[in-house]
């Protein structure tokens, strides 16, 4: 089986291992020549994940995009969605005609709103039965650690969503299908900026008592949302939903939590983002999903509080105070 990821963070790495468990052939794609040639030579990755080995003869790394999509059947996107753009700069709509392309990203393109399958559907026509995203509650650091995960491989294209779930299938991975791209993929957004929330408020003195109630709240909050963009009988308490929510609002591997976190105890945005070597998607997503609610007459107090602090530079504790009188 042949694949491209593209990306060389936490996430890309912890897939090409998942996928190393079968008899695959990957391409995988990272901007930095140098950090090409460290997995040629060591066969780590040097700045993630460093103790997972990457086997030279299932994994090659490329710079140059176009060789890395040459003859591939799947592609795997794994880039944050802030920077997509600028990873697939080099290549056009044809680099991807025939080719299954599967997300797995959780955030959403800043400069147009919009879901990372709708952005890739749009830009570079690629059909939606071609498209699928990787979900559920995993963390990159547990799969490095063998730790048993359980991953949902979502797409309106039930076939292609099994086909793909097979692929990742392994001795420490479980895997399972859904039809329900889009609860999928904003369940997966909305629980990155709970999770900021989470940090934020334990930062703030918050407890696990407040903590249990917001996460409570969010699972509402992101009911309503999914709701409101595409209105279906769904059970969001299955793992690809209310799982990806528990392991990121408690995980202490958790990128967005420990955001969050830092600007609670007082870091700015700025010094939190330099303090992390990764990437925190809902630092985005926020900015994105309030911005796409405006028009929508809809509760949200955990997105409009992260947003407030995030974005307005809203005072901590009066936000917080106002949180606490919003929550049931
Ligand atoms: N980590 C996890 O456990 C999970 C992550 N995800 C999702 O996976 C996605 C990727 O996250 P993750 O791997 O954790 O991120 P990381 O922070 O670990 O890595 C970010 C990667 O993006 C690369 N990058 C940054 N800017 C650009 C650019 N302009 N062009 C190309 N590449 C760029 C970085 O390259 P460089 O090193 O050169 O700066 C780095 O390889 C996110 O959407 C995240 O939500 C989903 C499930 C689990
Ligand atoms: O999506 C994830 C776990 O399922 C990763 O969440 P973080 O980016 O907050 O670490």
């Amino acid at each position: 089986m042949k694949i491209t990821i593209i990306g060389g963070g936490s996430w890309a790495t912890a897939i090409i291992k998942i996928l190393s468990e079968g008899n695959v052939h990957i391409k995988w794609w990272m901007r930095n020549s140098e950090d090409v040639e460290y997995i040629k030579k060591l066969h780590h990755n040097k700045n993630y994940l460093s103790s997972v080995e990457i086997h030279p003869s299932k994994v090659k790394p490329y710079t140059n995009l176009k060789e890395a999509l040459r003859d591939t059947e799947w592609i795997v996107l794994a880039v944050p969605a802030a920077f997509l753009s600028d990873a697939l700069k080099s290549i056009n709509k044809n680099h991807l005609q025939g080719k299954k392309v599967i997300s797995a990203i959780k955030g959403m393109i800043p400069a147009t709103n919009q879901l990372v399958t709708d952005w890739i559907e749009q830009t570079y026509e690629v059909p939606a039965h071609d498209i699928g995203v990787i979900a559920g509650p995993c963390h990159a650091e547990e799969v490095a650690l063998e730790k048993h995960s359980y991953l949902t491989i979502a797409s309106p294209n039930l076939v292609l969503a099994n086909d793909f779930a097979n692929l990742l299938r392994c001795r420490f991975v479980s895997t399972s299908a859904l039809a329900d791209l889009y609860g999928v993929e904003y369940s997966a957004v909305m629980k990155n900026i709970v999770a900021l929330a989470c940090g934020i408020t334990h930062g703030l003195g918050g407890g696990d008592n407040f903590q249990a109630v917001m996460v409570s709240n969010a699972m509402q909050e992101i009911c309503r949302v999914v709701d409101v963009i595409d209105p279906m009988k769904r059970d969001l308490s299955a793992s690809a939903y209310l799982g990806d929510l528990l392991v990121t609002a408690y995980s202490q591997f958790s990128r967005n939590r420990t955001f969050g976190n830092m600007v609670g105890r007082g870091y700015s945005v700025k010094a939190a983002q330099l303090e992390m070597n990764m990437v925190a998607e809902g630092y985005y997503a926020v900015k994105c999903i309030y911005e796409m609610l405006k028009g929508y007459e809809i509760d949200i107090p955990i997105t409009n509080f992260t947003y407030q602090i995030l974005y307005q530079n809203a005072p901590l504790k009066k936000e917080f105070e106002d949180l606490k009188e919003k929550l049931k």
